[in-house]
């Protein structure tokens, strides 16, 4: 899109926001082009703000979700489940994200007559998330377990049994629709579908978690959840450390800066505590500052094969042992993670992320195997030094064999990515599977400084860790 045409949607979609009853926006911040560091729109401050400051207003009224929108009342049965939690004559029930993606879909066949229009002219079409890549470009990010969760088909799926139904069955609600095939219905359904991914506010609970926002909680009440677009609060992109947060407020949502924020800086909110490869599936793009929380997911398989070769077990000894398992307890996978403080109150980091420890429920896991092994065959495991000695070596070959799935070294991504003429989503790619092999080697690092004749028991308690 040309320079011209992008500032004028930007000028358009701003003075659309300023005429909104209830909007305001800051005289010192203004919504910037920037393409050239492939950021698109952003927010930056043209002169210095001090910490508290209000840089600007949405009203609740002008975000767009099942509150606003007119579709409720136009569809009542098919948004009637959602509240009642059940199936009403075999409609699937919708969810906050198949919601939201109908209402989307909705006001962009309005067209010009969406009040929400020069809102949604510059929301994007297109994408840089893998699901969007070539089988090529996903190949690139070699044994991220990241490649799991593209989720392509699963979408498709959920469009073909949630959203056509619903479009198709209301030709007189969804009238451009009718020109489309079932096929651009999918593809736009993917673009509505990427667009909340990357742009919706979760409202999650909102007054409830007030009282109690345990973990716990919010998983049992996930159904209550909605989902929204909220015009300019989304235009702000995001790092690891930001220095503007979104309030809450009962009739509007406010931006404020968290510290002074200097002349040129960009305005940043925080989308969360994402792993490099999270960032790229959900939002297209990767960071420097995220590489903190990367994460490697290393499969229990592994540890049974070092465990197998490291004992010489057989696969029916190693079958009988897996039988005293708890099958409740029992996991297939393990996150390795660096141990992260929360940021603190002005978004930046007081220290950096260090990997503290293996994963504890993995220890737990091996621990019971190998107590485990040692009832099927007591000659395996003699007594608890020899035992801790295994752990500590099985755990070693593992994080081996999981890098050694990583077809380049550490050194070759860096090289490739100090290269010039590198795409950007092979950039991103690189960036992810080199965080990954990082995070593993430093998990090496860390097991290999225990002295082997320290049992992994004795290892640092791990400290509390960033919440996800
Ligand atoms: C909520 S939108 C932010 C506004 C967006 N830049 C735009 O032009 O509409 C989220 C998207 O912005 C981009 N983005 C956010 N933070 C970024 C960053 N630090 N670097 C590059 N792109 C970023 C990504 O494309 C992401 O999917």
């Amino acid at each position: 899109m040309s320079t011209n045409e992008f500032q004028s949607q930007t000028k358009a979609f701003l003075d659309w926001f300023n005429s909104l009853p209830g909007s305001t926006f800051s005289e010192h911040i203004e919504i910037r082009d920037l393409r050239e560091r492939n950021a698109g729109r952003g927010i930056v401050a043209l002169q210095d703000i001090p910490a508290d400051t209000v840089l600007f207003t949405v009203p609740r009224s002008e975000i767009i979700n099942i509150e606003t929108s007119e579709l409720r009342a136009k569809l009542p049965d098919v948004f009637l489940s959602q509240d009642t939690a059940m199936d009403l004559d075999d409609k699937p029930q919708q969810d906050p994200w198949s919601t939201l993606i109908i209402i989307l879909i909705y006001e962009y066949f309005k067209g010009d007559q969406s009040k929400w229009r020069p809102y949604l002219d510059v929301l994007p079409a297109s994408f840089e998330t893998p699901m969007f890549w070539s089988d090529a470009e996903v190949e690139e990010l070699q044994a991220s377990a990241t490649r799991s969760k593209i989720g392509k088909t699963n979408a498709e799926e959920m469009f073909h049994a949630k959203i056509l139904p619903v479009i198709r069955g209301n030709p007189d609600v969804f009238q451009a629709s009718q020109a489309k095939s079932d096929e651009e219905l999918i593809q736009l359904a993917h673009r509505m579908g990427s667009t909340i991914m990357s742009y919706a506010f979760d409202f999650q609970n909102e007054d409830e978690e007030e009282e109690d926002d345990s973990e716990e909680w919010v998983e049992d009440h996930e159904t209550k959840s909605t989902m929204g677009m909220v015009p300019m609060a989304d235009i702000l992109n995001s790092d690891a450390e930001y220095n503007a947060h979104v309030n809450y407020g009962d009739d509007a949502l406010t931006v404020a800066t968290l510290r002074t924020i200097k002349a040129g800086e960009e305005i940043l909110n925080y989308y969360g505590p994402h792993p490099n490869s999270e960032l790229l599936r959900r939002y297209g793009y990767v960071t420097p500052k995220h590489s903190r929380y990367d994460v490697v997911e290393l499969p229990w398989k592994m540890i049974e094969d070092a465990l197998t070769a490291n004992l010489g077990l057989s696969s029916e000894q190693l079958e009988s042992a897996r039988e005293y398992l708890d099958e409740d307890e029992f996991e297939e996978t393990f996150v390795l993670e660096r141990e992260s403080d929360e940021p603190n109150p002005d978004g930046t980091f007081a220290n950096p992320a260090k990997f503290s420890d293996m994963p504890e429920d993995l220890r737990e896991q091996l621990k019971s195997m190998l107590k485990a092994i040692r009832k099927v065959d007591p000659s395996c495991i003699v007594d608890k030094r020899k035992r801790d000695e295994i752990q500590h070596t099985v755990l070693i070959k593992a994080l081996d064999a999981l890098t050694s799935q990583y077809p380049t070294t550490i050194i070759e991504d860096e090289l490739i990515l100090s290269g010039s003429n590198l795409s950007e989503r092979r950039k991103a790619a690189v960036t992810v599977r080199l965080g990954e092999k990082r995070l593993l080697q430093e998990a090496r690092v860390f097991l290999s400084g225990i002295a082997s004749d320290a049992t992994l028991d004795d290892a640092p308690a791990p400290n509390k860790k960033a919440r996800r």
